[in-house]
């Protein structure tokens, strides 16, 4: 059966985004929108199953999106995102022919059921599909195995866990792992992206609110730490946290209580902590703009996800199985990658690590023909791309760590292509066996 396709409209690029990641996590295809006119132009090019709409838009809003499919005559469902606490919108909207609302901030867990009834998913089914999915960390390399050994130990306590690594190198995988393994695994895993949720409203999303405690608090509502009792609450881009929260935070942590706004009691809560981030949480810590307290409260255990491009001994492996997957969801026989393709993949620097292998294979199995996968299909960015995205910046950072980062990169593309043997990494970059050490250890990559 053919994966079902939604088209996601909104014109905020990071909301756009953790909507089209939890939809395709659930095996649906997306294609999104960022104004009015686009969502009509995607209506009229392609079938959908179901359309998502914010209800602000710039040019125009959710409810002409719904009187717009109805009248074209579309059968699809479409839901509207409205604005916390605007109960009346999405009921006008709903009279007009929606299917159902989500305010914001978007509650991924209602997301999902709300998918799942418009497309009459069992959830049981998806989330199997997603278990059998997500339980693979593939690779082979020295260091992904040393990860998943490291993921055996850490599942069996409770102690909080950092997971740091780029972007798309498999932070979230690795949390679920850690989650799944462990005593708590038929509790809840809440993962939640700090980043995404606007500063107001994060206390209440962390902790909960008591009906009237603040204008729009029209119920009472659980928080995350209490959703995830017993379980596991991931905390993804943590470094996104503002300071006022990170003392919030701290306190839970520390009293393993919660306090939810309006309420008077402290509330008990038994919840692992696993945070993640691609940014530099310890240079953070430095500058101010995150609590040193906290950081060493999240961060008893680190595990660093090294980059694809570190581990390029893994990409067969991994194009081989998100090959298949792509195949299979879009029934269509398993294209074969010829070898000059399969080189150019290992060559290229993947800034966005496996997320961007699994986008340009997808882009591939779309563009290829006759089976096969040539360089071409695979449209990697060139040199010059690159080196426009590494430009370096003054005001973000220092010259040091960009150096540092450009050396970093380098000594582990070397290390990789010689087997992790630093002999002949040495050997290979034209230095002493002494001063490689010296390098690896002052980089932090020993
Ligand atoms: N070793 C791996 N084996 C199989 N799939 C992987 C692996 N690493 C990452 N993936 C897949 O790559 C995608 C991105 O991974 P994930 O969301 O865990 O990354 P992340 O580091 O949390 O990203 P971000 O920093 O953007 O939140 C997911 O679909 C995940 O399943």
């Amino acid at each position: 059966m053919n994966m079902p396709v939604t088209l996601v409209v909104d014109d905020e690029p990071d909301i756009r985004e953790l909507l089209e990641i939890t939809l395709n996590r659930m095996q649906i295809q997306t294609r999104s929108a960022a104004t009015l006119a686009e969502a009509k132009h995607c209506l009229a090019n392609q079938s959908f199953d179901l359309c998502l709409t914010d209800m602000r838009l710039p040019d125009g809003d959710g409810l002409e999106l719904v009187d717009y499919i109805q009248a074209q005559g579309l059968t699809l469902p479409v839901a509207v995102i409205t604005a916390h606490g605007s109960m009346d919108i999405a009921i006008k909207a709903m009279k007009k022919g929606a299917f159902d609302f989500l305010s914001k901030p978007v509650d991924l867990a209602v997301l999902r059921q709300l998918v799942s009834h418009a497309l009459q998913i069992s959830l049981n089914r998806v989330a199997e599909k997603e278990r059998r999915t997500r339980d693979l960390l593939l690779g082979e390399s020295a260091p992904m195995r040393n990860i998943r050994s490291k993921i055996d130990k850490v599942a069996r306590n409770q102690a909080p866990v950092y997971i740091s690594g780029e972007s798309g190198s498999g932070k979230e995988l690795v949390a679920r792992l850690i989650h799944q393994q462990s005593p708590r695994s038929e509790k809840a895993f809440i993962a939640i992206n700090c980043g995404a949720i606007p500063h107001e409203l994060m206390e209440s999303e962390f902790f909960g609110h008591k009906k009237g405690s603040f204008t729009g608090a029209v119920s009472d509502k659980q928080g995350l730490f209490q959703a995830a009792d017993g379980g596991t609450l991931f905390l993804d881009e943590v470094a996104d946290l503002p300071l006022a929260l990170q003392v919030k935070l701290l306190r839970a942590i520390q009293e393993k209580k919660i306090r939810p706004i309006g309420e008077q009691r402290e509330i008990p809560v038994d919840v692992r902590l696993l945070s993640a981030t691609h940014r530099d949480l310890a240079k953070m810590v430095q500058e101010g703009s995150f609590r040193q307290d906290l950081y060493y409260r999240i961060n008893v255990i680190e595990l660093n996800l090294p980059p694809l491009r570190a581990r390029a001994a893994d990409i067969p492996q991994l194009t081989e199985h998100l090959l298949q997957g792509l195949a299979r969801a879009n029934g269509i026989a398993i294209p074969r990658l010829s070898d000059a393709a399969l080189n150019a993949l290992k060559q290229y620097y993947f800034p966005g690590n496996v997320r961007e292998l699994e986008n340009i294979l997808e882009r591939a199995l779309a563009l290829h023909e006759g089976g096969v996968i040539e360089v071409d299909d695979l449209n990697l960015p060139t040199g010059l791309d690159l080196a426009a995205a590494e430009d370096f910046d003054a005001e973000k950072m220092s010259l040091e760590s960009y150096l540092e980062d450009i050396e970093k990169k380098a000594l582990s593309s070397a290390l990789e292509e010689n087997r992790w043997n630093k002999t002949a990494t040495a050997k290979y970059l034209g230095m002493s066996f002494r001063s490689l050490r010296y390098r690896l250890k002052k980089l932090g990559l020993e």
